[in-house]
């Protein structure tokens, strides 16, 4: 049995835990997290086997990679893929390598469980010369979550994880909803980077690409990179930040733009969910995951008001990509 310490820098919180026969013995969530997990709080746990580190993205990579100086080097030239968090990953194996330098450290990746999608989902519908050229693709992301919930899901189910149809909604900083069946990603609403699909606290989800053309004529492009990552979705449209709670918040004292956020949020939300329907041939399970799922629970009875149809109540997962993450380095490193 491995003894793993898991590292999960999100765009909102740094999540650290020490997972041990495929339970948490210790975690540590840091929430402003320029801060660096305390090495002394996790050293208190006891020595660790492995270290597992979350990768947003990883390109076409199937599975996680022990993490040498070469895999860091092709992680790096994706930066510019996942600019919220691929940096903060890079930085965090740094440090991971000057406090831990004996234990060997996997890199996880979002990207991973959606390297399955059939191609007509995985496709964009642009030229195929630039699709070649570009070397561009949908990727997807928050597959460690959907790989758990999945499992879970299984596991609820009593079935293997091969015969189960779910929607998987991850309802984090990040927001993101996959179709899976088969075991598979089959469908899902992020894209070649994690700034497509449903709008998130601080991303828009998908514009128009003829917005993104008007918009790069009228500013700088890094200033509509900074636009786009950073202030747009809950908190550009609120102004009451990105944290639901904020949002949540001020809808209650009756701010008109933050009940903008809301009813936009759960539009897009409920649309992507009944367009991952499509990809599916029946739906066995709705799930919903993330630190929204697992705190917001008023909010997930507004956004299941017009998902009936569907046929399947919703369920709260909680999104253990530790768990996940400590099961793939032991596989890993066996
Ligand atoms: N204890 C809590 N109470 C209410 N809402 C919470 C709580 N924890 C997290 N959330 C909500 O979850 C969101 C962050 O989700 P999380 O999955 O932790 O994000 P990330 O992993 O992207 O950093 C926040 O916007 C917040 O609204
Ligand atoms: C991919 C992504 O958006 O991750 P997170 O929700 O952790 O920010
Ligand atoms: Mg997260």
């Amino acid at each position: 049995m491995t003894r793993v310490l898991t590292v999960n820098p999100g765009s909102s919180s740094l999540k650290v835990s020490v997972v041990d026969g495929g339970a948490a013995i210790g975690e540590w969530s840091v929430p402003d997290w320029d801060g660096l997990p305390d090495p002394g709080a996790v050293e208190a746990v006891g020595p660790v086997d492995a270290i597992a580190l979350r990768f947003v993205h990883g390109g076409d990579r199937t599975g996680p990679v022990l993490l040498d100086a070469k895999a860091e080097a092709s992680l790096r030239a994706l930066v510019p893929l996942a600019p919220i968090h691929q940096p903060r990953s890079l930085l965090l194996a740094r440090a991971l390598r000057t406090w831990w330098p004996d234990v060997p450290l996997v890199a996880c990746f979002d990207t991973s469980f959606h390297t399955s999608l059939p191609a007509a989902a995985s496709t964009y519908a642009i030229p195929a010369e630039w699709t070649r050229k570009y070397g561009v693709r949908r990727y997807g992301f928050h597959g460690l979550s959907c790989a758990n919930a999945l499992r879970a899901t299984a596991e609820t189910l009593g079935r293997s994880a091969r015969d189960v149809a779910m929607i998987c909604c991850h309802l984090g900083s990040g927001v993101s909803v996959t179709a899976i069946s088969g075991g598979h990603s089959v469908d899902t609403s992020m894209g070649f980077t994690p700034l497509d699909g449903v709008p998130m606290a601080t991303r828009p989800g998908a514009l128009d690409p003829g917005l993104l053309l008007h918009l790069a004529g009228e500013m700088p492009l890094d200033a509509l990179a900074d636009g786009l990552n950073h202030h747009s979705g809950l908190a550009g449209l609120s102004g009451a930040g990105g944290d639901l709670r904020e949002v949540l918040a001020a809808r209650a004292q009756g701010c008109v733009d933050a009940d903008l956020a809301v009813r936009v949020y759960l539009h897009r939300l409920r649309r992507e969910i009944a367009a991952a329907r499509t990809s599916l041939p029946r739906l066995d399970a709705l799930v919903l995951t993330g630190g929204v799922a697992e705190h917001q629970p008023g909010l997930l009875d507004e956004l299941t008001v017009g998902l009936e149809f569907l046929g399947v109540a919703p369920t709260v997962t909680p999104a253990r990509e530790d768990l996940e993450m400590a099961r793939q380095t032991e596989e890993t490193l066996n």
